[in-house]
């Protein structure tokens, strides 16, 4: 039996088709630490069974909302609704402000209306946050500026579809931002690409895990449905070709949607136990272990580390980290942009790139065409604490440090190959010490306030804490490892170009490093 606050959600659900094993699941409050509202099981579940299936029909999207539609898609299109999330807020915001007549009335009614997310934080609170990767990423502006250039335009353009009376209040930045953070943390991604994988029968748990970090939720990977119902009037100018193949992209591109209680699941670092299935004409959420009696059915938004789901979702994982004492996202990463990789370059090895300023543009732009990242992620091994220095992460300090790199890769088209030598190993740990100055406080102070204050936080600070320890640890653990790399790449090196840098000081070595790495590429080309 459905707890009464949730009835008339699963009436509603039901009376369009939607199948709930009511037997085997409720929706109750969990403590928050536990997503709060969430679904339990109400008897033992076997692997494979379907808790409960969502029509189609049911989905929410650009392409089920009738607004595109009766907007015009030509004009959908003009108004640049159909690029990023800006569309289907603006559906959102178009049916929420229907009411009852709206499909998804009841849908909207048990949304929450209210995130912890960084986007509705006061600046002090978002000052906890610097240093950290969700500074660069939290969009306001570009939300602010997609509301004041796209959506609002086109509400005033239409008063035939929007209500004048309604936008003072419900067309408003305000709510913009609402239905933008229910997409953040509720969405879900359909790939066209994984409707080929299902029907081939590939092993969907196996396959799909961990690719669900793209925007929103995308808390599965699924096709998206069928066009036909597209308002298809205005394709009539098809003839023209550059706009065909725009069409064809779309359609190709990933399709961002919301899944009435398929978004009701909470989800925790690797305790994913339900999984969302694609069929011709729903979707089913199916256990992918056995769950017992009162459980938690857990869904999966991919392990993000917790930079991630604070932005999007407005939690943090906190959980015991293995082999420690200590807690945090097991998922943690920290980002580290490729300039910085450029400014401690010219700054440690000004003698090497001295000649290279010039082109150093070419060699970005080069290395950016090539499929190159702007920003590398570093992270730790949850079970082993192993760590790696991602190739890319050398490949790219090379290309930009050395003069014959770059020539070798312009001609090979190719990067440089990710050696560790000092020159590239001094620049990475110069880069690891400039990273950790983008925080205001240091891990030791951060560590002190989180093992003895930590209960004293309100929840964004807490929760900031957290976000900036995780980041830390993982930058002071490439600090480690890169200071023993260097120190081993430099005695290496010394023994290997033999007397002549015995007795000699750093500098004297590296500039013998740097001779050697010439009198290498000389021997190389030679020998060819
Ligand atoms: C997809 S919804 C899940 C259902 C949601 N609890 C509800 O009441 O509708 C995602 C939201 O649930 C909460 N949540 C999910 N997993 C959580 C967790 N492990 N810890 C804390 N909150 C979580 C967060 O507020 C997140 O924005």
């Amino acid at each position: 039996m459905p707890s009464p606050e949730i009835l008339p959600f699963f009436a509603w659900f039901q009376s369009h088709d939607g199948f709930i094993d009511t037997d085997a699941m409720d929706v109750i409050q969990f403590p928050p630490s536990e997503g709060g509202r969430g679904a339990v099981a109400l008897k033992d579940i076997p692997e494979g069974h379907t808790v409960f299936a969502i029509p189609r029909s049911l989905v929410l999207s650009t392409r089920t909302s009738t607004l595109p539609q009766r907007f015009g898609e030509n004009a959908w299109k003009k108004a640049k609704l159909h690029q990023g999330w800006s569309g289907l807020i603006l559906c959102m915001m178009w049916e929420a402000a229907g009411g009852s007549h709206s499909k998804w009335s009841a849908y909207f009614e048990s949304l929450p209306t209210s995130f912890d997310t960084p986007m509705f934080w006061n600046d002090e609170d978002l000052a906890e946050l610097k240093g950290t990767s969700v500074v660069d990423k939290l969009g306001k502006d570009q939300a602010e500026k997609d509301f004041a250039e796209k959506v609002l335009p086109a509400v005033l353009s239409r008063p035939d579809l929007f209500n004048s009376q309604d936008i003072p209040t419900k067309y408003t930045l305000e709510t913009y931002h609402l239905m933008g953070t229910r997409i953040s943390s509720r969405s879900f991604t359909l790939e066209k690409e994984e409707e080929e994988k299902e029907h081939h029968g590939a092993d969907h748990s196996a396959e799909n895990e961990g690719a669900n970090t793209s925007m929103g939720s995308a808390m599965d990977i699924d096709a998206p449905p069928s066009h036909e119902h597209q308002g298809d009037e205005e394709h009539a100018d098809e003839g023209h070709e550059e706009e065909h193949e725009e069409v064809e992209e779309e359609e190709d591109s990933p399709e961002v949607v919301m899944i009435p209680l398929a978004d009701i699941l909470n989800a925790r670092y690797k305790t994913e136990n339900v999984k969302l299935f694609y069929e011709p004409d729903c979707l089913k959420m199916v256990s992918t272990k056995p769950i017992k009696a009162g459980e938690q059915i857990w869904n999966t938004y991919g392990d993000l580390p917790n930079a991630e789901l604070l932005r999007g979702f407005g939690h943090i994982d906190y959980l015991p980290l293995p082999g420690t004492n200590k807690f945090g996202n097991p998922g943690d990463v920290v980002e580290v942009r490729a300039d910085l990789f450029v400014q401690c370059a010219l700054e440690v090895h000004p003698d090497l790139t001295k000649d290279a300023e010039g082109e150093l543009m070419e060699r970005i732009d080069w290395w950016l065409e090539e499929g190159g990242d702007d920003v590398f992620v570093l992270e730790v091994d949850p079970d082993t604490s192993q760590l790696e220095i991602p190739p890319p992460v050398l490949s790219f300090t090379r290309l930009i440090l050395l003069q014959a790199e770059w020539e070798r890769a312009k001609s090979k088209g190719k990067p440089p190959k990710p050696t560790q030598d000092a020159k590239t190993l001094a620049v990475f740990l110069a880069v690891l010490e400039k990273r950790l100055q983008a925080y205001d406080t240091t891990l030791k102070a951060d560590e002190t306030v989180l093992a003895t204050q930590l209960n004293t936080f309100s929840l964004n600070k807490r929760h900031a804490l957290i976000v900036r320890v995780g980041e830390k640890r993982i930058v002071h653990a490439y600090l480690d490892k890169t200071r023993f790399l260097l120190d081993d790449a430099r005695t290496k090196e010394a023994a290997a170009s033999g007397s002549k840098s015995n007795g000699k000081g750093k500098r004297q070595r590296e500039a013998d490093d740097s001779e050697k790495d010439g009198a290498g590429r000389r021997s190389k080309r030679h020998v060819r």
